[in-house]
């Protein structure tokens, strides 16, 4: 809640102005019961017709004042809480692109998007709407009530009778429901995450059938989201009958007393009139009550939900004064790296030097540390022992953006954007980057053809996950994408798994050309890393054999036993 009150103060003059519109509005509607109580005494039973006309303009003045300063009021309020909760939802979605992949491991999309998108929104509804009915029944009450004191202190007390009750009752609602609001925020959090994580994986579903095991899944987490929503509705609907109830009483006793102080010759009518219309404004305030306190409650929930995420620090941070990398030569080197997740040992006393424009090639089975290592050269990690460096540098001294900005990688995963494929290319670098380099990069990867054969060619939209396109189109766009980057390093993490040997040999004889960037290949075929510096092969997360291509073969170990496999039957 601290971090909102922080983005309303950066807005504080729109609250004020809206204030002012709401309080003007108020002090005119005072005014009513005053004019309507004189038009009782003065003019229906004192026959004074001559002021009739003035206080009947007067009453048609309040109503038109009060239709331009609600305009007023609702629009400072509404900016207000538009602006801040635009604020806040950029600034959180700023900072989940801060955090490193440590939070992704352990959040889900559903839940990241439940607070981006709807606890954002609950929190607009409680500083907007919320607090501008707030701020209104504030004022309402006090002044009303003072008016109602001012004209008898006796039908005041009795008329507040109620007010203790009605206030107990708001505190415990808003109680119940914030309890309540935490978990139909988390169901909903769950609920987004079933249904993201089925649309994306649709076609696996399709694939073995699983539709209406899916479907179950959803209903029962749909089940849990309606039958959280029930309890809300049963605590409200417990609740709020009785604050209904509590100040509908209000006119029934100001009727009877106030009626018997008439008769009594204590009050008049028109100042009953009056009185009337003042307690009227005391009624709905706290009516509103309850409303306000299940809006604000939800607000709160929200809001803690959110700080949640905010509070959220990156775990891979920038060094004090960061290094730049000047014009990369490429070198890399890994010093007895070792590194452990969830308690597990990944990595174990990883070593290896790669000068510049030379070609690392990394084998093993999977799961055996092949991506670690990537992950650990991108700093998506640290690492738990060893260093690792870039042209002499350590990558923990080198400024996080320029470190990534200098190594191009190629995925195990291909992700693509529903964007066109020039943009999936330049991915961000659009404007940097010459048409030229794109068609270039798309060329070397061997995806220039298909793209030219499409309706639209660079400019085809495509769907999230390359929806249109074949496993091997979507490397190849992949690839293109790392190459478009021009970086003196690259990774291609199993990037041609989905080509065929062919485009695959291809491809490679594009990229040996480049031979003046240093390259990572980590790959699962002999015909893809046979041609690299050196070889190495991993085994759980440990170096087995290392070598080049002849080396390894005279070794006879690990690596000759995989390129027996993959060319049974053909000669080596
Ligand atoms: N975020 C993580 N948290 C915990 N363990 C992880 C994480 N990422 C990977 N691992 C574990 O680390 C080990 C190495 O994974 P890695 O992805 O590096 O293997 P790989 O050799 O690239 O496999 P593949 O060839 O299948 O891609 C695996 O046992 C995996 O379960």
């Amino acid at each position: 809640m601290k971090r909102v009150l922080h983005y309303m103060r950066k807005y504080w003059y729109l609250y004020f102005f809206g204030s002012i519109a709401l309080l003007s509005s108020i002090v005119l509607d005072l005014f009513t019961p005053m004019i309507t109580g004189t038009i009782i005494d003065d003019v229906i039973e004192g026959g004074n017709i001559s002021i009739f006309k003035g206080l009947i303009t007067g009453l048609i003045g309040i109503t038109l004042g009060r239709a331009v300063l609600g305009y007023i009021k609702e629009i400072m309020f509404d900016f207000a809480g538009s602006n801040i909760i635009c604020g806040l939802r950029q600034d959180l979605f700023d900072h989940i692109q801060s955090l490193s992949l440590g939070f992704f491991d352990r959040k889900n999309t559903g839940e990241l998007m439940s607070r981006i998108k709807d606890d954002a929104d609950r929190v607009w509804e409680g500083i907007s709407f919320g607090l501008m009915l707030f701020i209104e029944i504030i004022i309402y009450f006090v002044i009303a009530t003072i008016f109602m004191f001012r004209i008898s202190a006796k039908l005041s007390l009795l008329a507040f009778i109620t007010l203790p009750f009605i206030a107990y009752m708001a505190i415990l609602l808003e109680k119940k429901i914030g309890a309540t609001y935490e978990k139909i925020s988390e169901q909903n959090a769950t609920l987004n995450t079933t249904a993201q994580e089925n649309i994306a994986g649709i076609r696996l579903v399709k694939a073995f059938a699983r539709e209406r095991h899916e479907i179950k899944k959803f209903l029962a987490h749909n089940e849990g989201y309606y039958k959280l929503n029930m309890e809300q509705a049963r605590i409200w609907s417990r609740f709020f009958p009785s604050i209904e109830m509590l100040t509908n009483i209000l006119p029934i006793l100001v009727i009877v007393f106030g009626g018997s102080m008439v008769i009594g010759e204590d009050l008049t009518v028109g100042t009953l009139v009056k009185f009337t219309g003042y307690m009227n404004m005391v009624i709905w305030p706290m009516r509103s009550f309850g409303f306000l306190s299940n809006l604000m409650a939800e607000a709160k929930a929200s809001a803690k939900k959110i700080d949640k995420i905010f509070v959220e620090e990156p775990e891979i941070k920038n060094a004090n004064k960061p290094a730049k990398l000047d014009k990369p030569k490429g070198k890399v080197e890994f010093n007895n790296v070792s590194l452990e997740l969830d308690g597990k040992k990944v990595l174990d006393d990883i070593s290896f030097k790669i000068l510049p424009s030379k070609t690392l090639a990394i084998m093993g089975a999977t799961g055996s540390g092949k991506t670690s290592i990537i992950n650990l050269l991108e700093r998506f990690y640290d690492t738990t022992d060893g260093e690792i460096l870039i042209d002499n540098e350590r990558i923990n001294d080198i400024e996080l953006t320029n470190l990534r900005e200098n190594i191009s990688v190629v995925m195990q995963d291909v992700f693509l954007f529903s964007d066109t494929i020039k943009e999936n290319i330049s991915f961000g670098y659009g404007d940097l980057l010459a048409n030229d380099v794109i068609i270039n990069s798309a060329q070397s990867a061997k995806a220039d053809d298909f793209i030219e054969h499409m309706e639209e060619g660079y400019d085809t939209v495509i769907g999230e996950r390359g929806i249109g396109l074949s496993g091997g189109q979507k490397q190849r766009i992949s690839i293109a994408r790392a190459l478009a980057k021009e970086c003196k390093i690259i990774i291609f993490d199993d990037s041609t798994s989905a080509l065929d040997m062919k485009t695959e040999h291809k491809i490679q004889k594009e990229i040996d050309k480049k031979d003046d960037i240093t390259k990572i290949i980590v790959a699962h075929r002999i015909s893809a890393v046979k041609n690299a510096d050196e070889i190495i092969i991993l085994e759980d997360g440990k170096i087995v054999e290392r070598g080049n291509h002849d080396s390894l073969i005279k070794m006879k170990g690990r690596y000759y036993d995989t390129l027996k496999e993959q060319y049974e039957g053909y000669a080596v």
